[in-house]
């Protein structure tokens, strides 16, 4: 089957006063994938994303979510979306259940919190509050507070940055799995090996430009074509297999 498009982004910039932040940039998402935005600090994934999500306002170009443009049809998109709120959005007087109810009754939903704890393993966290959680946990929050409205596609920016392997790898699953139960995922990230093995496409941005998209596969083969070879010999598991390996994968407290 032909990939759709959910999401078309055409000639996009942004500058901030004299600065370009974004020079005119174009890519799709399709339907159902994983979706990873690369690049160094500063390359502008982060504007890129808010932008799409309807949080900042554009300079010039065109961007279509799930068919609605956001020049005229932001509040549509806003309900076909999930966003990770900053931490600071999460009230510190209430536990993560009261937080979840009041993201339900904000979105007129009905969910009980303990479906959408289930859904990211935090259900023994149901009484805590968000500062309580280790840094993995918080993580897993913020992702189910993405869901309550069952978005069509979920942005994650940076969704593993300071994680310890585990919590980064048990992250990864959970990723997969909103993504194989129907919901695209467009993710940033500065590291590679999580895009590598995370990401079905990626595009990679550096000054606010999109300098290459494709399949990692398709990426590392098109290299290795072009007669790259790596100085070195690198074996086929890395330190921090071993690590997973002595210390093993199953949730810690993250
Ligand atoms: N509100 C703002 N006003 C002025 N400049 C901004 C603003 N927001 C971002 N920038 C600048 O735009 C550029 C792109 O920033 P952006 O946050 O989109 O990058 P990024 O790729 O997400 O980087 P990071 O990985 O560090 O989050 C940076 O040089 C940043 O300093």
């Amino acid at each position: 089957m032909a990939k759709q498009p959910i999401i078309t982004v055409n000639n996009l910039t942004k500058n901030y006063g004299d600065f370009a932040a974004v020079k005119g940039i174009s890519f799709e998402v399709y339907e159902g994938e994983i979706f990873g935005l690369l690049g160094p600090n500063g390359a502008g994934k982060t504007t890129t994303l808010e932008i799409i999500e309807t949080l900042r306002e554009k300079t010039s170009g065109e961007v279509m979510v799930d068919g609605f443009s956001i020049d005229k049809d932001a509040d549509s998109i806003k309900k076909i979306i999930g966003v990770q709120l900053q931490a600071a959005g999460y009230y510190p007087n209430l536990n993560l259940s009261e937080l979840i109810s009041l993201f339900c009754g904000l979105y007129g939903i009905t969910k009980t919190p303990m479906e959408m704890l289930e859904k990211v393993a935090l259900t023994d966290k149901a009484k805590a509050k968000y500062k309580e959680l280790s840094g993995g946990q918080k993580q897993r929050f913020s992702i189910a507070t993405t869901l309550i409205n069952d978005p069509r596609i979920i942005f994650l920016d940076e969704p593993t940055t300071g994680l310890d392997p585990q919590a980064r790898r048990n992250l990864w699953d959970l990723i997969r799995e909103i993504r194989d139960n129907g919901t695209t995922v467009v993710i940033t990230t500065h590291y590679m090996d999580e895009a590598e093995v995370l990401c079905d496409r990626v595009a990679f941005v550096d000054g606010g430009h999109i300098v290459g998209i494709d399949t990692p596969d398709h990426f590392i083969d098109k290299l290795l074509e072009s007669g790259f070879e790596r100085k070195k010999q690198v074996k086929d598991a890395n330190l921090e297999d071993v690590f997973i390996n002595l210390t093993g994968k199953e949730w810690r407290e993250g």
